[in-house]
């Protein structure tokens, strides 16, 4: 081997050590930090069709102040169902989810929630909206204006304050919607595909804006999300649920250094890391989305063009 050969082999392993050192530093940190979430053999079922399905299987979890954990998984594997349960909307029948050492009976300020689905009041401004939580915690209207204004600053809608949700787009929508629940002030907080109506384009814009609130608020995110890419951009830990019923199929560390930029989607231990995640979340399963299962043949509706 030439000597400048050597040389740059050197540097490579050595510029692998550090990198490995800096993630196994930031793990160890992480993992000393107070554990925030904690799922405990948590089952879940449902009636459907006249019996009884186990949707969530004894599903335990830990998770720790200010980590960013992603929960992916198959369609219909219960990703929603433990968000909701995480978030109180959703009693259980057993186990156990502790959140800042108390049981969770029911929604609490110290768990908020954004949705997809653009659960903004109609018929409340931007800053209304945000103005909500506060209100109904009993703190005076100039407070909660105070606090609203406040939040929309951080996420850059303050001059948006007096529109109404239809007069936003979509990232602006969740914008505001991330700004309402952080007003309350969560220790945790729970987003259900909250980017999955954007376009790739605002997605990408709104990825990094989390990241951004995530790193200068003292929050943890619990995120769920179908998308390979997002969930290995933004996580700390991935947690692969599988389906049939919901279990933890495997907790996996994400071994890049923050901040990651979205340029990072090109880089080959990104590249390697969603693919082992993919054939973990794509491992056959039998069907269990009965859409899916029961895809129609679709018959010919129109004459078939003769020329065709
Ligand atoms: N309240 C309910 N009553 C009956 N069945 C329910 C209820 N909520 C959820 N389910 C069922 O539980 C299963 C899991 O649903 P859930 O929405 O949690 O899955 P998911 O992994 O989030 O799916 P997706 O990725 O498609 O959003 C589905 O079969 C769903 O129909």
């Amino acid at each position: 081997m030439m000597t400048h050969d050597i040389a740059s082999s050197v540097a490579v392993n050595s510029a692998h050590t550090d990198h490995q050192q800096v993630i196994d530093d930031y793990f160890k940190a992480l993992y000393q930090r107070n554990v925030v979430l904690k799922v405990d053999n948590l089952t879940q079922s449902f009636d459907q069709g006249g019996s009884r399905k186990v949707i969530l299987k004894e599903v335990s979890l830990q998770i720790h102040e200010r980590e960013f954990v992603c929960v992916i998984g198959p369609s219909g594997c219960g990703k929603s169902t433990l968000g909701r349960i995480i978030a109180g909307l959703d009693a259980y029948p057993s186990g156990e989810v502790i959140v800042d050492n108390e049981r969770v009976k029911g929604p609490s300020a110290s768990r908020g929630m954004v949705f997809q689905g653009y659960t903004l009041f109609p018929w409340k401004t931007v800053k209304e909206n945000v103005m909500f939580g506060p209100i109904m915690e009993g703190r005076s209207k100039s407070n909660a204006e105070r606090s609203a204004r406040e939040w929309l600053d951080i996420v850059g809608l303050s001059k948006y304050e007096n529109h109404y949700p239809h007069q936003l787009s979509g990232g602006m929508k969740q914008r505001v919607a991330i700004a309402r629940a952080l007003i309350n002030e969560p220790k945790v907080l729970i987003m259900d595909e909250p980017f999955g109506a954007l376009d790739p384009y605002t997605r990408q814009k709104m990825q990094k804006h989390l990241l951004d609130l995530w790193r200068n608020i003292d929050i943890t995110i619990v995120f769920i999300t179908h998308d390979m890419d997002e969930a290995v951009l933004l996580s700390d830990r991935i947690v692969v649920l599988k389906a049939n019923p919901g279990e933890v199929q495997d907790i996996i560390e994400v071994p890049l250094a923050r901040p990651r930029h979205p340029d990072i989607v090109t880089d080959s231990q990104f590249l390697q890391l969603k693919a082992r995640i993919n054939s973990i979340v794509h491992n056959p399963q039998p069907e269990i989305d009965p859409a899916l299962v029961e895809m129609p043949d679709i018959p010919r509706m129109t004459p078939l063009d003769t020329y065709k």
